[in-house]
């Protein structure tokens, strides 16, 4: 065997949604922030296309890189890879990149509970681990400040007509639709269907909308559409389903934790969620976040939300992706059969 490089990766998903964590053979980026590392590896491409493009990877794999923290408070960073982004903030990949942090010794474990400060491109996260016999049960996060952009705008999307939605940024942009209104259950069987809606959704968002967060300039486009269903309230709180479509198009096996920490931030404007109230988040395989605003804040003057999201995560594997100096295609490929094309990375 013969290899140009190695690199180690614990295989993980949160709630169903792949999230591997590289845990050894790549050197930290350069970068004076976390940001600018993560900007590093947005534009240089190599390490991306290496771990997410066939034959290594495919469209549903997200892949998080450890690095060092820059920020004295964090015990970890990492940046993470998804198919078309390099994005601030991730829900499943943060229980998965603590459960593989925790689980697999590269941290320490307490039990009952373990409390770790990790450093996202976004800001700081807090964790909360629930951990017995060596096993990470649960991971709580503290998600970073997130606050709903436009409230109720109309969007007009070919072919489907004009639409009332939302605009949110919870560690990632979305725009927030009903599902029940375009005639979803949010049923697994809808999935492809609802990816190509929900492409064109974001899209038009995109066009007509647009967002850019407001201490962070680079971040300046929407990356996800949440087709969302109404919210039922009972005596546990409010509860609601969502598919949350990943550019190029795919949907998130998880109740997608960015997505839930938009949408509480939208219905905290809205007065339908107050602080502490439960809300929990069902994805369309079935899987559940815990989720619930820890409290109130502000980003740049405007009104803002601390999400607390909660769920589960379990390692899969461990992996050794190795290069062949003589592999005609150190890069992978794309193919249109599964990969949608056309798609920039950010
Ligand atoms: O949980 C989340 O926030 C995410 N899951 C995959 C895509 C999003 O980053």
């Amino acid at each position: 065997m013969r290899s140009a490089k190695i690199i180690h990766v614990v295989s993980c998903h949160a709630e169903g949604e792949v999230g591997d964590v590289i845990v050894g053979g790549v050197a930290p980026p350069p970068g004076e922030t976390l940001w600018q590392q993560s900007r590093w590896i947005a534009r240089d491409e190599t390490l991306r296309n290496f771990v997410l493009n066939e034959p290594r990877g495919g469209v549903f794999r997200h892949v998080n890189l450890l690095v060092p923290p820059k920020d004295p408070r964090a015990q970890m960073a990492w940046i993470i890879m998804e198919p078309a982004d390099t994005p601030p903030m991730s829900g499943s990949n943060s229980l998965c990149v603590a459960t593989v942090l925790l689980d697999s010794g590269i941290l320490e474990m307490h039990e009952p509970e373990t409390r770790l400060v990790l450093e996202a491109p976004g800001g700081l996260i807090e964790v909360l681990a629930h951990c017995r016999n060596g096993k990470t049960e649960s991971v709580e996060v503290r998600n970073v400040p997130s606050f709903a952009d436009k409230l109720d705008a109309a969007l007009e999307v070919p072919g489907i007509g004009t639409l009332q939605v939302d605009t949110a940024y919870g560690g990632d942009s979305f725009v927030i639709v009903d599902a029940q209104k375009l005639g979803f259950a949010l049923t697994a069987d809808e999935a492809a269907d609802l990816v190509a809606t929900g492409i064109k959704i974001t899209r038009a968002a995109n066009e007509q909308l647009g967002f850019v967060h407001p201490l962070n300039p680079d971040w300046d486009h929407i990356s996800f559409c949440q087709l969302a269903s109404a919210v039922k309230r009972d005596q546990q709180g409010l509860s609601a389903t969502n598919s949350v479509v990943i550019r190029p198009g795919k949907i998130d096996r998880s109740p997608c934790g960015t997505g839930c920490s938009a949408r509480m931030a939208v219905l905290h404007a809205k007065g339908m969620l107050q602080v502490n109230e439960p809300f929990v988040s069902h994805s369309i395989i079935g899987s559940t976040f815990h989720c619930r605003i820890d409290g109130l804040t502000d980003v740049a003057g405007r009104a803002a939300i601390l999400p607390r999201i909660a769920g589960r995560a379990w390692i899969t594997g461990t992996h050794q992706l190795l290069l062949d100096p003589a592999d005609p295609w150190p890069q992978g490929y794309r193919l249109s059969d599964t990969w949608p094309v056309g798609i920039t990375n950010s």
